[in-house]
């Protein structure tokens, strides 16, 4: 599996477009004041290329999610140059930012409006960036993502946890973004749930030429999805590898060695249920 696992990231990375999509320089950023200030990322540093699926591991608390959400645009207060498709991002979050990135989090059982219909949560968008064609867009959508056009009209309390995670990724690509940011998008759910999502994920990768930065802690997904991987600890990238050199247990650092045999057991089970791409 692990041979089959490099062909496919080879290809991929053959096909990948060289040009940066997500660039991250002297990234830093704390929360609180004072004597109460925490630092949490510490001069955080990597590019992602077009086309790429990068993966950010790294223990609990090490600051992947705050990442993700500096360039989504939800922490506002970071330091640093951060530049989406050649673009300089400013600390506010503007209508376009939102067309261009958009980040699926990990839990969707909170993420998505108890009281709206999934036709309304993926209507809202639409709505609020004045576009068109919104039935159109919205029973395409669902057809990508595997939905029937019948879940319309339900709440997200009558799907699985695997149908909410589908709703979550159709909400997140409604407004066609080039880069999504995936936030442990497979860990609250069943471990069978979780082959059918990361397949869904490549698939759409595959189809759209979407650019993902993928946060998790489970190095079998990234092994299967990724091209690259930055592990971090503490708030600092420790090692940037390609994922040849990941499974093929050549990491530099004792740490990211450790994350891997720490995973090799999940890694075989996932193998077995994710279909190749
Ligand atoms: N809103 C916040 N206010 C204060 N501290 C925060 C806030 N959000 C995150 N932190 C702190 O920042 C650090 C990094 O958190 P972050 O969620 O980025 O870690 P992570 O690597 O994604 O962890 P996990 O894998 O558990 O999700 C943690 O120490 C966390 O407590």
């Amino acid at each position: 599996m692990k041979t089959e696992a490099i062909t496919i990231k080879t290809r991929a990375e053959e096909s990948m477009n060289a040009q940066t999509m997500i660039d991250v320089r002297h990234l830093n950023l704390h929360f609180g004041e004072g004597n109460k200030q925490n630092q949490v990322l510490f001069d955080v540093n990597f590019t992602v290329g077009k086309g790429e699926i990068y993966g950010l591991v790294g223990e609990s608390g090490s600051g992947k999610t705050t990442v993700l959400k500096c360039l989504a645009g939800l922490f506002t207060h970071w330091q640093g140059e951060l530049q989406l498709n050649g673009t300089p991002l400013t600390h506010n979050l503007s209508p376009a930012r939102c067309r261009q990135v958009q980040m699926v989090f990990q839990d969707p059982y909170g993420s998505l409006h108890p009281r709206h219909t999934i036709g309304d949560i993926l209507e809202e968008p639409l709505a609020i960036h004045r576009i068109g064609e919104r039935e159109r867009r919205i029973s395409q959508l669902l057809d990508k993502v595997g939905l029937s056009r019948t879940f319309r009209d339900r709440y997200p309390h009558q799907l699985s946890g695997g149908q909410r995670q589908r709703v979550a990724i159709a909400r997140a690509l409604i407004l066609e973004p080039q880069v999504l940011l995936l936030d442990e998008p497979t860990s609250a759910l069943d471990v069978s749930v979780q082959a059918e999502i990361l397949n869904l994920l490549a698939q759409l990768h595959q189809e759209a030429g979407l650019t993902y930065l993928l946060v998790t802690h489970d190095l079998g997904v990234i092994a299967h999805l990724c091209h690259r991987v930055a592990v971090m600890q503490h708030g600092r990238i420790l090692e940037t590898l390609p994922i040849e050199q990941l499974v093929s247990g050549k990491a530099d650092s004792p740490y990211t060695q450790m994350l891997v045999q720490g995973s090799q057991r999940y890694s075989r089970e996932m193998a077995q249920l994710v279909a190749v791409f």
